[in-house]
């Protein structure tokens, strides 16, 4: 394996794998295989890029690092020489973690400093001026991700952030230094180590920056972002001629289907809301799983007689509604019984034979994939951007783990039919 990744939610995994799988237009990427969990056994030797999905986003910062130091102990055992540790493009992370104490933590293991630390994902309006994550032109504490349920993200300046997450100072890449090229972000982070920071925010507002960083970064034994760091990654090892690039294989997947949504962010609201109008639709109060007056096994009852017609079943709700439910049972304790909720559903789904799969929510997609156990993953053709299909070793299953904020408005249908195309 020529190229590792930490993913600190499921999500986001698939976001990376499907761009380092994919590589650039016309050379395509690397053969990759998304991992959830850290695998007890080597990988298969075709596999030339690994991501490791953790459900570290959300977790205590210690538990973060001993998770992600185990990942990082495997991709080395496999022959890594390049790390990529990704978060989200929203930089979802509380004022003590986890992006900061897992960044130093792996660049203190890989023993550097100087590291890029770039959000970044243009083509899903996510980007980083003057170290300032803006989502679609707007402020990132004024995008809509101040209400996000468990990481609620009131300030746009990465360097602050990260700097209360962080024990070292924050470095910065400005934009006029991006521009010059790749030589000159090089020289940038040399200075920025030289100064003693550990992780430094580079700017990027185009796919053009992206590139540039990701030339910068050919040598590095640790990078870190979003998925958009990875854009250049897979052209270094296959201009090197360690890989030799191509398009992703896809095994088509028919049969029973079901639609699961856990996220509670505009997207998502606004996907139910257009399938709902069609569809047969449950909708999981959150009120009722608290109170245990709904059960996974009714859900998965209500799903599984409808396949054939796409069905969903949501607990998304508007900010206003989370707070109260928050104030009632502790914002932990309810997320985390929703999430076991829905991969209760997904487990007593598979049983019945489902074969088609899309969930909605990292947090959400995490805790479904890791109750279906698949071990790895391979990496099928994008639905829409940052969200690939990922199937089973033996085809059995197609999922689509989708971003919360992540897809079209009509991305539940689509994704159920580009599983069954070839
Ligand atoms: N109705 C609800 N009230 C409160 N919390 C909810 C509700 N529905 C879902 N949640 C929780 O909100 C969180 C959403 O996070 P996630 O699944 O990562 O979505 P996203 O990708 O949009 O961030 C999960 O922990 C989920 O269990
Ligand atoms: O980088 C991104 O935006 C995604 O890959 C991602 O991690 C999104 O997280 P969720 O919205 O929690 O799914």
């Amino acid at each position: 394996m020529l190229l590792g990744i930490i993913a600190d939610d499921f999500t986001g995994a698939s976001d990376i794998a499907n761009t380092i799988a994919k590589g650039l237009p016309g050379q395509g990427g690397l053969r990759t295989a998304q991992f959830l969990g850290v695998p007890d056994r080597p990988a298969p030797s075709s596999i030339e890029a690994g991501v490791v999905a953790l459900k570290t986003r959300s977790v205590p910062a210690a538990e973060a690092v001993a998770q992600s130091l185990r990942a990082l102990e495997w991709l080395q055992a496999q022959g890594c020489r390049q790390i990529v540790f990704k978060y989200c493009s929203t930089f979802d992370s509380t004022p003590e973690g986890n992006i900061g104490p897992v960044g130093e933590a792996l660049a203190a293991a890989l023993g550097v400093r100087g590291i890029i630390a770039c959000p970044a994902f243009p083509t899903m309006g996510r980007t980083v001026h003057q170290g300032h994550l803006f989502v679609r032109g707007r402020l990132l504490s004024e995008s809509g991700m101040e209400n996000h349920p468990l990481t609620p993200m009131t300030d746009p300046d990465l360097r602050r952030w990260l700097g209360r997450q962080c024990k070292s100072a924050v470095g910065l890449v400005p934009a006029e230094v991006v521009r010059l090229g790749a030589g000159a972000v090089r020289a940038a982070l040399e200075a920025s180590a030289s100064r003693g920071d550990v992780l430094v925010i580079a700017d990027a507002a185009t796919d053009a920056d992206l590139l540039v960083l990701g030339t910068a970064a050919a040598e590095a034994p640790l990078v870190t972002g979003g998925s958009g760091i990875a854009l250049g990654l897979s052209a270094n090892f296959i201009a090197r001629g360690e890989a030799k690039g191509g398009e992703v294989d896809y095994v088509p997947v028919d049969g029973p289907e079901a639609i699961l949504a856990g996220s509670c962010s505009g997207a998502t609201l606004g996907q139910v809301e257009l399938h709902a109008q069609a569809h047969p639709t449950f909708r999981v109060d959150a009120d009722a799983v608290m109170r245990g007056a709904v059960t996974p096994a009714e859900v998965a009852a209500f799903l599984l007689d409808r396949t054939g017609e796409a069905p969903l079943a949501y607990s998304s709700s508007p900010p206003e509604v989370i707070s109260a439910i928050q104030a009632l049972y502790g914002r932990e304790t309810v997320s985390q019984r929703i999430e076991g909720f829905f991969a209760d559903v997904a487990v007593a789904l598979r049983k019945g034979g489902l074969r088609r799969l899309v969930v909605a929510g990292g947090e959400t997609s995490s805790a479904v994939a890791q109750a279906l156990d698949f071990g790895a993953l391979a990496i099928g053709p994008e639905i829409d951007p940052g969200v690939p299909i990922l199937t089973d070793a033996d085809h059995s299953i197609a999922l689509a783990l989708k971003s919360g904020n992540f897809g079209a408005p009509d991305f539940f249908g689509k994704a159920l039919r580009t599983m069954e195309q070839p």
